[in-house]
């Protein structure tokens, strides 16, 4: 059997459900071999309200990380999630040509109920330089909203004028996802690839323990890349294993609920 092998350029959520160990734990459950540049971590405060507290990964070790697994092994395809800094982004855009795989750009810029300010200079690189060469882009609204620059979206029409917009930019395919944050009866992403926009609408869960969703929906469509899938094809793939990981979320503590990422394999395709 073939091994493909896929890299994620990302931070690490100590308490799991998110970032890297999001990453790889989706592609393992997809039967993808997961390798790991890591770029920060990411500790809680549980005597402070869950207060985030984020610790940069020295530029020199995320160029030795990435030589290990570009040059030194190869791999079938890429996602980016948390890149903490304009040298971080730019680093990221360099190795997806130089690997020349198919690349997943998940612009994260907050984490879910932090309420840190986005640095500006992050948005505007994460816009000219890596949306550009991105296979497939996922922004949630708030990300939207920033690459697009249309600032707050609420609705679907506003979804399909920003990812007008982002596919603008280089993007080939641009999925905005509505999710829990769009009020809707049904979860709603919009995805455009330049030609025409398809309003995707799936069963919302009701549920507050979505940690970690967009890095688990971006990595599996990189998984499903990485094994040569067509991307539409990628997408639906993941969005059906996305739909089922948050069907089955749960709570770690008070503060903070993941999705299953072996919902599929625990209990079934529905
Ligand atoms: N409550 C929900 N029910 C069903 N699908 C959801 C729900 N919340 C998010 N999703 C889906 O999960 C994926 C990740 O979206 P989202 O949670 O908005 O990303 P992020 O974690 O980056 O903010 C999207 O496909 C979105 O539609
Ligand atoms: C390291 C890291 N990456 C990415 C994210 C974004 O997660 P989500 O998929 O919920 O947008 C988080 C959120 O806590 C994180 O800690
Ligand atoms: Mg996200």
């Amino acid at each position: 059997m073939a091994i493909y092998k896929a890299l994620t350029i990302a931070g690490s959520d100590s308490s799991g459900g998110a970032g890297i160990q999001a990453d790889l734990k989706t592609f393992q459950e997809l039967c993808v071999y997961g390798m790991t540049a890591l770029t920060t971590i990411v500790a809680m405060d549980p005597d402070n309200r869950w207060n985030h507290l984020v610790f940069p990964v020295d530029m020199n070790v995320v160029r030795e990380q990435l030589k290990t697994i570009v040059d030194g092994v190869g791999i079938h395809a890429l996602k980016t999630g948390m890149l903490g800094s304009v040298e971080l982004i730019e680093l990221a855009a360099d190795t997806i040509d130089k690997a020349g795989v198919p690349a997943v750009i998940d612009p994260v810029m907050v984490c879910k109920g932090t309420d840190e300010v986005l640095h500006p200079e992050l948005a505007d690189a994460l816009r000219e330089v890596l949306v550009p060469k991105a296979t497939v882009v996922t922004p949630n609204l708030f990300e939207a909203g920033q690459l697009s620059k249309l600032g707050s979206i609420t609705t679907v029409e506003q979804m399909k004028e920003a990812a007008g917009i982002i596919h603008g930019l280089g993007a080939q395919i641009v999925v905005v996802k509505g999710g829990g944050k769009l009020q809707h009866e049904a979860a709603v992403d919009v995805l455009y690839d330049g030609q025409s926009f398809e309003v995707m609408e799936s069963e919302r869960i009701e549920t507050t323990y979505t940690h970690g969703a967009g890095c688990t929906y971006s990595a599996a469509i990189a998984a499903e890349l990485a094994k040569g899938r067509p991307v539409r094809e990628a997408i639906a793939t993941a969005k059906a294993f996305i739909t089922e990981a948050i069907r089955h979320s749960f709570p770690l503590n008070q503060y903070v609920g993941p999705t299953l990422h072996a919902a599929q394999r625990i209990y079934g395709k529905n």
